[in-house]
């Protein structure tokens, strides 16, 4: 960050269409009110549930949209065991020595190199202007046969853009030392993605199309789990690194559970950093990129990072929300004013994704 004036800095961020900057106010970090990050009871999700009801859930999920672009979600039917098993059995991976963790690095993956499995620590920097992450990471993407809902068979031209790893892989490198890890991470991932397909009815509703507006594009979406193991930052780090640079997820939302460590922090649009920080029982959910260009800017891609100053270990696991590979959205009529321009053109969530990562790797060549 770059002094400006005396009451502002300047952040430097990657976007989809190059590097872009956003003043910060130099007003103490401090923690988000209700209003601010609401906390959205999901109760009425049930099937048994009446539209009037999921119609209420909308209505503050438009709010937050457009507000902060992030909320917590309560009552959202995941269980806690689930949740406290794939967590201990990921403290069991990223505990181990390095070399145990290698087989699993994602490198050695043939068909998804840099996508599924370990990433060491210190090799993202998921915003180059602040430096590598002091993080690492264990990620998995869509797999059908982890989707209970999955409507099979999957078209040729998707079972070949998906490129599931034949052998496995991650899980199979990591059967040996940390067995319990793909029995504890998979009933989660299964249940998130069903959490997601529900919430994406709630998205359609509150932007004003049919329930099942976004069905049809959600039917093997390009989702991914990552699990984030974040050492803590030591005294020198607290004032010049970051557990996780300050970025905008790519797609079109993410549900994020957080332990009790805290360390999360979201950007308003005022350039006041707060504290998200864990609610026992929430799940974060926040906005993304693509989900802001299909509303014309209306919903909000915000700005985050992590710092983990708790002096412990911190595990987050993220689980990012894209449509299917072979879909494409435009702009959506309801959320043009009367005489409203589209300000973005109409890209697949796939390439601007792919976009959006040329401009981030970009950066980092510049820098060389
Ligand atoms: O660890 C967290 O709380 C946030 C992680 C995050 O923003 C990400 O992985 O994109
Ligand atoms: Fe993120």
């Amino acid at each position: 960050m770059a002094a400006d004036d005396s009451s502002t800095t300047i952040l430097h961020l990657a976007s989809g269409n190059g590097p872009i900057t956003r003043t910060i106010l130099s007003t103490p970090l401090r923690n988000a009110s209700p209003t601010e990050i609401p906390i959205i009871d999901l109760s009425a999700l049930s099937s048994s549930s009446i539209l009037a009801d999921r119609q209420h859930i909308a209505t503050q999920i438009r709010t937050a949209a457009t507000t902060n672009g992030f909320f917590y979600i309560t009552n959202h039917g995941i269980d806690s065991t689930l949740i406290s098993s794939a967590h201990s059995a990921s403290l069991d991976f990223f505990r181990q020595d390095p070399t145990l963790k290698e087989p699993a690095n994602t490198i050695h993956s043939t068909a998804n190199k840099y996508i599924v499995g370990w990433k060491p620590p210190k090799t993202q920097k998921i915003n180059h202007f602040e430096g590598a992450d002091k993080r690492e990471s264990f990620s998995l993407r869509y797999n059908p046969s982890w989707d209970p809902d999955a409507v099979l068979p999957l078209p040729d031209k998707i079972k070949q853009a998906i490129k599931v790893d034949e052998d496995g892989f991650p899980f199979t490198k990591t059967d040996v030392t940390v067995p319990h890890l793909k029995e504890s991470i998979i009933p989660l991932y299964q249940a998130v993605l069903r959490l997601g397909r529900n919430l994406v009815r709630c998205f359609a509703l509150a932007l004003g199309l049919k329930e099942n507006g976004f069905d049809n594009k959600f039917t093997y979406p390009d989702v991914s789990l990552a699990v984030n193991y974040y050492p803590p930052l030591d005294e020198v780090e607290v004032a010049r690194n970051v557990s996780i640079g300050s970025h905008t997820d790519f797609q079109l939302f993410t549900i994020l559970w957080q332990d009790d460590s805290g360390g999360l922090e979201v950007l308003t649009r005022q350039g006041q950093w707060l504290r998200a920080p864990p609610l026992k029982g929430t799940f974060v959910v926040n906005f993304a990129d693509y989900m802001q260009r299909i509303t014309n800017d209306k919903w909000v891609s915000t700005v985050h990072r992590v710092r983990n100053v708790s002096g412990g270990e911190r595990i987050s696991i993220p689980f990012f929300f894209g449509f299917n590979l072979d879909e494409s959205c435009g702009t959506l009529d309801t959320c043009l004013e009367e005489g409203e321009e589209k300000k973005h053109e109409e890209i697949s969530c796939w390439e601007w994704v792919e976009r959006r990562i040329k401009h981030m790797n970009q950066m980092s060549k510049d820098e060389k």
